[in-house]
């Protein structure tokens, strides 16, 4: 069933990428509501809730994946049938999918306006919304170089060249320990987020704070690129992004690790990078500073108490 095939390859970062993450959830979702077999709306409700929180429960960090499973489930409010609720879903599962990708296209017009030409640029972990941006300025002909990071533990950096490496772009491919080594001939880091709070901290790839730090030493600004749906409504109440600890044998295999009985490896996947040290995000509806999170959550999500975990949930009325 594509619902737990869905669900445990985005456990097991087979699906990967906040926006990747959001699209396949919905898509699951989308699957389960035309193929579920239940004879009343009530039953209907409970499968489809079910279904909701098995995906959110994948992954906690990010925020992508519980707003487009609230933009998909927000179907189920206004039907009064089976029938009408099943294709309620299915449309705002569309819906939302259709929204993401020209997410993305539009980010990356709005990003390569920051890109000039001959710039260098470095990037960290595989963003489709950064990566867009570059590829954007490539398309436009600006001459660009890219220091791309490798991103232990998962090497995510080996996606990113690849694709940097397919559009011909001149590419330096780094060790993440080789950011700060780099970073006086950068003129300016693009990274994603996963998740962006209230005040404009950014969540992202373990390492991007770092990076965030070289970079303002150096003084070479930082975009990030991020659609509206990468921004957090429930840190408005004050709540914190959940940084998710992935297994220690991502770092160092098992069989060494039983070795060394004194050592414990921490695997956080993601990182805060503050709001001082973000420049720029660049979101669908226009590129802002970080200190105007809010107004991408009150004007694009709105918020509202929601149906799951008792939280500020998105709006997805207001989502498109
Ligand atoms: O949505 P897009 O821009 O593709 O990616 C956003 C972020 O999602 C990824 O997380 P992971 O690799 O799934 O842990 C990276 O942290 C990346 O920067």
């Amino acid at each position: 069933m594509l619902l737990t095939e869905t669900a445990e390859d985005i456990r097991t970062m087979k699906i990967r990428g906040a926006g990747r993450i959001a699209r396949a959830a919905a898509e699951a979702l989308r699957e389960y509501a035309g193929t579920i077999e239940v004879s009343d709306l009530a039953a209907f409700r409970t499968e489809m809730q079910e279904a909701a929180e098995q995906l959110i429960a994948t992954r906690p960090t990010a925020v992508s994946l519980p707003n487009a499973v609230h933009a998909v489930m927000s179907g189920l409010s206004g039907a009064d049938s089976l029938p009408e609720a099943r294709s309620a879903l299915r449309e705002r599962a569309d819906t939302f999918i259709r929204s993401s990708l020209h997410a993305v296209e539009e980010i990356a017009a709005i990003g390569a306006r920051h890109i000039s030409d001959g710039d260098v640029l470095m990037t960290h972990c595989n963003s489709e919304a950064a990566l867009a941006c570059i590829l954007e300025a490539d398309r436009q002909g600006k001459e660009i170089e890219v220091y791309a990071t490798e991103v232990r533990p998962r090497n995510q950096g080996l996606v990113t060249i690849r694709t940097l490496n397919d559009a011909g772009i001149r590419t330096n491919y780094i060790l993440d320990s080789a950011v700060r080594y780099f970073m006086n001939e950068v003129d300016l880091v693009i990274v994603g987020a996963d998740a962006i709070t209230v005040n404009g901290a950014v969540v992202n790839k373990i390492g991007t704070a770092q990076i965030a730090l070289a970079a303002h030493e150096a003084r070479t600004n930082l975009i990030v690129a991020a659609e509206t749906y990468k921004f957090a409504p429930r840190t408005i109440l004050g709540e914190l992004i959940e940084i998710e600890e992935r297994s220690g044998s991502e770092v160092l295999p098992d069989t060494l690790a039983r070795a060394l009985s004194h050592v414990r490896v921490r695997n956080p996947a993601f990182d805060v990078t503050p709001a001082e040290y973000v420049d720029l995000i660049v979101t669908e509806k226009g590129a802002i500073p970080p200190g105007l999170a809010y107004s991408i959550i009150k004007e694009y999500l709105g918020w509202s108490i929601g149906e799951f975990h008792k939280g500020l949930v998105m709006n997805s009325e207001n989502h498109e």
